[in-house]
C-alpha cells in the first residue's frame, strides 16, 4: 500500500499534463499533432511492460465459438470481476439474484500460461449454465432459423432413472469411458464421438435417459428437429455450429425420417394406404426437388461420420425411436450408433427405483403381488410412476393407498391385454374361415 501512495503524485501530474496538452493541442497545426501522437504511442509501447493478446471469439471453423475463448471468458470472469470496469448482468432462470460477469476483460495472467488455461477449463465446467438448444423456423416463420437456446434444467439423474441396475451401470461405465477417452480415441484414430440408439415403447424413459446422460456428463443438449431443416447444407451448418461437450439428439427418428428403405433401392416413396393416418413429414432417401432442397438419408449419414467427424471432439449423438425395426440398417450400424440401448416395460427392479423416488420406501407387503403382476403384464415406467403419484395433497403420505391403486391398475391392464389377445385370435380365426379353411384346421 505504501508503494501505491508513493505513486499518487504520478496521477495528479498526468491529469495536469492532459489539461495543458488539450490547451496546447488547439494551437498546433493538425499534421504536427498527428505526428506527436504517433511518437507518443511508439514511446509508450517501448515503456509499457504489457503485451496485448486478442483471443478471437470464433475459431477457424467459422461457426464455432472457440474453446480457448470460452475458457478465457470463464476464467477471467472468475478472476477479474472485482477489478473490472464493465460488467454484464443477467438474471438466469431459476435464480433469484443477478449473475454478474465481466463484459470485456483483460488479465495479466501473472506471467502464467498453461496452468491458468486449465484453470479456465475448470472454471468453465463449474460455472457453466448448461443449455438446451433447439433448431426451429427462422424469423417470420421461414425455415432454417439456426439454433436458439434456453437453460437446461431437467432434474433427471441416473439415480432417479428406473431400469435394471446392471444395465444402468453398463451405460454409466460406457459414458465414463467416452468422457475420459480423449487419448484413447486419438490413439486408435477414431473421432471422439459416440452414438447411442435408444429404442423402446412410449413412456419407457428414452427422453429421461438423455437428460440423465447430460446431467451426468455436464454436457449441453442440442435437440435437432429434422423436419425443420430444409437442406443437407443447412444440416451440415447446424452440426458444425454445435460445440464440444454436447449431446445432439434426434428424437423419434422414425417419425421425422422415412429411413426404412435401402439407399441404393428405387427412390419411390410408398403409397399412402387407406386408413393410414400418419401424415407426418418424412425424410426422403434422395432430394425430392432437382435443386436438392431437402435433407436426405445420405446427407444425414455423411454428417454423422463424414464431415462432422472432422470438426472438434467430445460429442455424443443420440437417436430415439419406438420402432427400431423400421430404421435403415446403415443408419444404426455400429460405428454410427455404437451402442443400442433397449428401454423396456417396467420390471420389478425398475419399480423399486420408482417406489424409492416417489414414496420413499424400499419394502412393503404389496411388493410381492406387484412383482408377480409386473411379470405378467406390460406397463411402462411412465404409467407406473403416474400410479405412484398421490391423488391429493391430503393423501400425500398414504403409501398403502398408492400401492393398492397400482395393483388395481396392473390387474386392469392385465385383463385388457388378455381381452385384446382373445379378440385378435378370434379375428384371425374368422379370417382363416373366410379363406376357405375348416374350423378344425385352425388352431
Ligand atoms: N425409466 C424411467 N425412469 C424414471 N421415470 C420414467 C422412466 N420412464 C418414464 N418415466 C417417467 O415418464 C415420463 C415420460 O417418460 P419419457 O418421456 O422419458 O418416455 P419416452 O420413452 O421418451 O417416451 P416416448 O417414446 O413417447 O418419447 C417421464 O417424465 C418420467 O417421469
Ligand atoms: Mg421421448
Amino acid at each position: 500500500m505504501a508503494g501505491a501512495e508513493s505513486w499518487a503524485w504520478l496521477g495528479s501530474a498526468l491529469a495536469s499534463f492532459i489539461f495543458l496538452w488539450s490547451v496546447v493541442e488547439r494551437q498546433l497545426p493538425a499534421s504536427l499533432t498527428h505526428r506527436l501522437a504517433a511518437w507518443a504511442e511508439r514511446l509508450f509501447s517501448h515503456l509499457s511492460p504489457y503485451l496485448e493478446i486478442t483471443i478471437s471469439e470464433h475459431g477457424a471453423e467459422r461457426f464455432n465459438r472457440s474453446d480457448i475463448f470460452l475458457a478465457a471468458e470463464a476464467y477471467l470472469s472468475a478472476a477479474c470481476a472485482r477489478r473490472a470496469r464493465k460488467l454484464k448482468a443477467e438474471l438466469r432462470k431459476g435464480s433469484k439474484s443477478l449473475q454478474v460477469s465481466v463484459g470485456r476483460v483483460t488479465d495479466d495472467f501473472g506471467g502464467a500460461t498453461s496452468p491458468r488455461r486449465s484453470q479456465g477449463r475448470g472454471v468453465t465446467a463449474r460455472n457453466r449454465q448448461r443449455r438446451l438448444f433447439t433448431n426451429g423456423p427462422g424469423r417470420g416463420g421461414s425455415k432454417g432459423g439456426g439454433w436458439s437456446h434456453v437453460a437446461f434444467e431437467h432434474p433427471a439423474t441416473f439415480d432417479t432413472l428406473a431400469m435394471d441396475p446392471g444395465r444402468k451401470q453398463e451405460i454409466v461405465d460406457d459414458l465414463e469411458m467416452f468422457r475420459d477417452g480423449k487419448e484413447y480415441y486419438a490413439k486408435v484414430g477414431k473421432a471422439w464421438k459416440r452414438g447411442y440408439l435408444l429404442f423402446g415403447p412410449p413412456g419407457t424413459g428414452k427422453s429421461t435417459m438423455i437428460a440423465a446422460m447430460a446431467n451426468y456428463l455436464g454436457y449441453d443438449v442440442y435437440d435437432l428437429e429434422l423436419t425443420a431443416v430444409t437442406s443437407n447444407t443447412e444440416l451440415r451448418k447446424l452440426f458444425i455450429e454445435t460445440t464440444g461437450k454436447s449431446i445432439i439428439v434426434i428424437e423419434d427418428i422414425d417419425c421425422s425420417a422415412d429411413l426404412s428403405g435401402k439407399r441404393d433401392k428405387a427412390k419411390k416413396r410408398p403409397e399412402k394406404k387407406p386408413g393410414d393416418d400418419d401424415d407426418r413429414p418424412k425424410l426422403p432417401m434422395e432430394p425430392e426437388n432437382d435443386d436438392g432442397s431437402k435433407v436426405t438419408l445420405s446427407g444425414l449419414l455423411n454428417f454423422i461420420d463424414g464431415l462432422w467427424s472432422a470438426c472438434g471432439g467430445e460429442r455424443i449423438i443420440v437417436f430415439t425411436t419406438n420402432h427400431k425395426e423400421e430404421l435403415d440398417q446403415a443408419l444404426i450400424r455400429r460405428g454410427r450408433m455404437d451402442k443400442h440401448i433397449e428401454m423396456s416395460y417396467c420390471c420389478f427392479e425398475a419399480f423399486k427405483v420408482l417406489a424409492k423416488n416417489y414414496l420413499d420406501i424400499t419394502e412393503h407387503e404389496l411388493f410381492g403381488e406387484i412383482r408377480c403382476l409386473l411379470e405378467e403384464t406390460e406397463m411402462s415406467p411412465a404409467d407406473v410412476a403416474e400410479n405412484l403419484m398421490p391423488v391429493s395433497k391430503k393423501k400425500m403420505t398414504d403409501t398403502s393407498a398408492c400401492l393398492a391403486g397400482l395393483v388395481e391398475a396392473l390387474k386392469k391392464a392385465k385383463e385388457e391385454a388378455a381381452a385384446k389377445a382373445k379378440a385378435k385370435e378370434e379375428a384371425e380365426a374368422a379370417a382363416e374361415v373366410g379363406n376357405g379353411k375348416e374350423p378344425d384346421e385352425i388352431k
